[in-house]
């Protein structure tokens, strides 16, 4: 089994590129769907954040407010950092466990949806393939603002709490273009898919190669111990 990261810039396209991947029967762990589970009232996470954010970032239900808690960290990288602090490492080790459970599953490779792939630097050295979701500047910051809702001056401040795309693109094995239609998009994935798919997996071949060389010592040594006995 091998591990595909797969990023993107905020509203480039990831959920969308990631639907067609799982209705092709694709493992995908989703790290916008663990920041969420890490952060519910009974998760330690939970408390530490209302310690550093306070009362005001609760809902009336004590959940907290993602739009309020948003426009804090989307407004001040020193927030944000804070945040990330709390969060991030307990997405990995809920990944760890996501893993582990896909690698028994027998699945031939695992997507990981991270946004930050590129800007934390930690996770990338795992990934046999990053993937790049792609849009250009004007649809990102359109797309942005219409489904949250956003100012321009909002969408283009979370826009620059994270790496420039064109930057991204330098860093990615592979690029997916979502500036086009919804059908372009699905196209690009059913080509990366089948491209994966023939990818090889070098964990596959190690284990092959140490077991067939256990089997092959294990029987010359008992070729070796009969040919001493019958000799003596
Ligand atoms: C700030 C929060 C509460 C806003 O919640 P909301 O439901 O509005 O957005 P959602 O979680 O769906 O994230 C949407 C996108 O925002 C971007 N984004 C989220 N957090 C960050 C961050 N810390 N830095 C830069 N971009 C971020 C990503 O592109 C993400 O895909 C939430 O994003 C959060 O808890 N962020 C910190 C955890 C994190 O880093 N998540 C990204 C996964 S690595
Ligand atoms: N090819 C497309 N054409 C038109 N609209 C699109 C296209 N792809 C995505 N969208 C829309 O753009 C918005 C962002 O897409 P999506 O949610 O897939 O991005 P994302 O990268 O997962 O976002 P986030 O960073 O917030 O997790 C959504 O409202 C989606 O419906």
């Amino acid at each position: 089994m091998f591990l595909v990261g797969l990023t993107g810039g905020i509203a480039s396209g990831k959920s969308t590129v990631v639907t067609v991947f799982q209705e092709l029967g694709c493992a995908v762990i989703d790290a916008d769907v663990i920041a969420r589970q890490v952060v519910q009232p009974n998760e330690p996470a939970y408390q530490l954040i209302v310690q550093k954010f306070g009362n005001e970032i609760l809902l009336e239900n004590d959940e907290i407010n993602r739009e309020k808690l948003g426009s804090i960290i989307f407004s001040s990288s020193e927030k944000r950092q804070l945040l990330n602090s709390i969060i991030h490492p307990r997405i990995q080790k809920a990944m760890l466990k996501q893993i582990m459970k896909y690698f028994v599953l027998g699945y031939r490779y695992v997507i990981l949806d991270i946004p930050l792939l590129f800007e934390t630097n930690k996770l990338k050295r795992f990934m046999k393939h990053t993937v790049l979701v792609y849009c250009d500047p004007q649809s990102q910051l359109s797309r942005l603002m219409r489904r949250n809702g956003l100012s321009k001056a909002e969408a283009e401040a979370r826009i620059l709490s994270q790496l420039p795309l064109d930057e991204k693109r330098r860093l990615a094995d592979h690029v997916i273009d979502n500036s086009g239609d919804w059908e372009s998009t699905r196209l690009q994935v059913l080509k990366l898919h089948a491209k994966l798919e023939e990818s090889l997996d070098f964990l596959l071949l190690r284990l092959a190669a140490v077991t067939t060389l256990t089997v092959v010592g294990g029987l010359l040594c008992f070729f070796l111990r009969q040919s001493l006995r019958s000799f003596f």
